[in-house]
Parts: C-alpha cells; sequence; structure tokens
C-alpha cells in the first residue's frame, strides 16, 4: 500500500507527535484539530503549545477543521480521546469511501458501552478497513524524534504489515500483529492500572509494591484477555507489558501522575481542573469493570481503581481491602 499522504484526527499530544513523525518521513500530514485556536496555531506558527509544548512543528503539517480534507488522504488515523472516538468517526462517515484503512490510536474502551475502539469504529465508521496502533510511546519523546517501537494490529496481516511500512520511521518502529483484541485491551487497561500505580507512588508504599501492582496487574489483563480471546504473546509483548511498564513506571504519565496526586491526598476534582490533556484510565475503570463482570473474572485493583476514582471507597480502605484479600495461588 502506497502511504504518501496521511490524515490525522486529533490535535492533542499524540495526533500531533505522530504528525511530526510523518512529516519527517516525507509524508504529506493533514491534521484535524478539534479547537479553532490549536487550528491556527498550527498553520500560522506551526506550534501546538497548549497539547505539545516546546516542539517546533515541520511547517508542511496542515491543520483543518474539515473531515473531507482528511478521507482525501491514503491512510486516516484516529486519535481522539476514546470516548470522543464515536463522535469523530461519525463526522469523517459521510466523506470517507468504503474499503480504506483507518487506524485507531486511542486508548480506551467506551463508558457508555463497555465497547472496544474496534468495535465503536465498526458502528461509526462501518467502511473502514479496521487497525490499530498503541504501544509505549510518549508523545514527548515521539515528536522529539527519540526511538519507541509500537504495535500495529490489523486482522489482515498483510494490509497490517503495508501500514506498519508505510507508517513506521527509523526512530518510531512499528511491529505488525493480527491480534487486534490483544492490543486494545492492552493498552486500555494499563491506563486504569497506572492510576493505580501513582497512587502506591503517592502513598509512598515502596518499591516492592509497586512492582508487585504491576505484576498483579498484569495477571488482571492477561485474565481478561484470554477470556475475549487475546494471544498470551500479545499481551507479553510492546503493547502489553511493555506499555504497561512505561506508564506505570514514569510521572510523564498522565494517567500514573493522577493516580500519584490521588495518592498524596489531592482531591479528583481538582486535578482534573487544572489539566486540559485527557487521563483516559478514570473513564476506562468502569468498562472495565462491566467486562470483568461480563467475562466473570477477577480484577481487583482494576475495581478499586473505578471505586476510588468514583467516590465509592477511599484510598486507604482500598489498600485495606487489597491486602487483607485471602491468600490465592498465583495463576
Ligand atoms: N499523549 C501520549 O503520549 C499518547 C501516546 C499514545 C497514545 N495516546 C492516546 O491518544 C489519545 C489522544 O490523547 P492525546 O494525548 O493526544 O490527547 P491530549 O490529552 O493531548 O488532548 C486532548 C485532545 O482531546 C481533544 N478533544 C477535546 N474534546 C473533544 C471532543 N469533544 N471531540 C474530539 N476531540 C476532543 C482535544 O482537542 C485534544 O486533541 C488517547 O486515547 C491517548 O491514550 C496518547
Ligand atoms: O500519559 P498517558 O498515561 O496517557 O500515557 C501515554 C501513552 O499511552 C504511553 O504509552
Amino acid at each position: 500500500m502506497q502511504v504518501s499522504s496521511v490524515g490525522i484526527v486529533g490535535g492533542g499530544a499524540w495526533g500531533t507527535a505522530l504528525a511530526q513523525t510523518l512529516a519527517l518521513a516525507g509524508r504529506n500530514v493533514v491534521l484535524w484539530a478539534y479547537e479553532p485556536d490549536t487550528i491556527r496555531e498550527i498553520n500560522e506558527h506551526h506550534l501546538n503549545r497548549n497539547y505539545l509544548p516546546g516542539v517546533s512543528l515541520e511547517p508542511g503539517i496542515r491543520a483543518t477543521g474539515k473531515m473531507a480534507d482528511i478521507a482525501a488522504q491514503d491512510v486516516v488515523l484516529l486519535v481522539p480521546p476514546a470516548q470522543n472516538l464515536r463522535a469523530v468517526a461519525s463526522e469523517l462517515s459521510p466523506h470517507f469511501s468504503a474499503g480504506r484503512p483507518a487506524v485507531i490510536c486511542a486508548k480506551g474502551i467506551e463508558r457508555s458501552s463497555g465497547k472496544l475502539m474496534g468495535d465503536v469504529l465498526a458502528e461509526a465508521l462501518p467502511g473502514a478497513l479496521p487497525a490499530i496502533l498503541s504501544g509505549p510511546s510518549f508523545a514527548a519523546d515521539v515528536a522529539r524524534g527519540l526511538p519507541a517501537a509500537v504495535t500495529l494490529a490489523c486482522a489482515d496481516e498483510e494490509i497490517g504489515r503495508s501500514l506498519a511500512e508505510g507508517l513506521g520511521y527509523r526512530n518510531l518502529r512499528i511491529y505488525w500483529s493480527s491480534d487486534a483484541i490483544g492490543v486494545q485491551l492492552g493498552g486500555a487497561i494499563k491506563n486504569v492500572l497506572a492510576i493505580a500505580a501513582g497512587i502506591v507512588d503517592g502513598k509512598q508504599l515502596g518499591a516492592s509494591a509497586h512492582a508487585a501492582l504491576i505484576a498483579r496487574g498484569f495477571a488482571e489483563l492477561r485474565r481478561l484477555g484470554e477470556a475475549m480471546g487475546a494471544r498470551s504473546e500479545t499481551l507479553m509483548g510492546l503493547s502489553g507489558l511493555g506499555d504497561l511498564i512505561l506508564t506505570c513506571g514514569s510521572p510523564k504519565s498522565r494517567n500514573m501522575s493522577l493516580g500519584r496526586a490521588l495518592g498524596e491526598g489531592q482531591n479528583l476534582e481538582a486535578i482534573l481542573g487544572q489539566r486540559r490533556a485527557v487521563t483516559e484510565g478514570i473513564y476506562t475503570a468502569e468498562a472495565v469493570s462491566r467486562l470483568a463482570s461480563k467475562f466473570d473474572v477477577q480484577m481487583p485493583i482494576c475495581q478499586a481503581v473505578l471505586d476510588i476514582v468514583s467516590g465509592e471507597i477511599t484510598i486507604d480502605a482500598a489498600i485495606e481491602s487489597l491486602l487483607t484479600r485471602p491468600m490465592k495461588s498465583e495463576i
């Protein structure tokens, strides 16, 4: 597949970082942004200070508010917050020709329906050939050209391969996979677990507790993944364990830093009031809880995150409840 032009929906940190990478790789890039101010700033000053401060954007990146401009490109990347995917894909739909690829780059599960992003896309943009791009990648790192490696999943492996080759770049290595469920679950659930890891940090529970949280959190991802048909090598790979380690381990993560602030005693509304950026784990926690019930799997850490962010339980009570669970086999 020839990828000489790319349309990107979402002018936040990640959409802008991908635009920068693809422009540096020689692609024509058109970037749809939600706010008129963001469109103006990218076109007039080659900056996106609200979402990706400190990065001078390639002058060839053209920002737009028109979905028709996006649909005209060879490949479309969908990079909105997960809870907005349905709305932006529906807006794109009248302009989009059937059979063309649409690569979902959002990490989350729809809160209102419990659906994975690929299922939301199938309803909102039914003619698209869906793929998922996910893996350990901070926008600020990728936009500065630091090396990163991610996974692109597509049910048709040949198309996945050509998309990975068409979108990849020296410092953004893209591995392909046909396991769309595994790639989506890893990217969504790591955000919930990163809030928990941040709480452990903010509460100063120590490095041993932090490691235990990652390992037991991964056990929850693996359990749900197995129940939903994900492959274990996907869950162990870049989009699963790889992204879990990155996001739980760095306060550069919005999810981890939110958890840390909660653990330090700050109030959720006050933290969210100070940020423009999306913290996906808050919204995905509810959807994960629904999936855990539906597939009858135990996910006590994810459930504790939901109970904390929905105000059902205090952090101290959640920690007490996790630590007093009966001893059990490790599986
Ligand atoms: N930032 C990263 O490092 C990174 C890396 C990989 C994946 N992602 C994923 O990419 C997705 C987008 O995150 P981000 O970091 O680019 O966003 P961001 O937090 O930088 O910005 C929020 C975005 O939401 C948009 N927005 C707000 N209201 C909207 C609406 N009603 N409809 C459509 N868009 C709206 C804003 O215009 C902005 O583009 C998320 O799912 C995130 O998990 C982010
Ligand atoms: O800042 P976060 O927590 O949204 O994480 C960003 C990326 O998903 C890391 O891979």
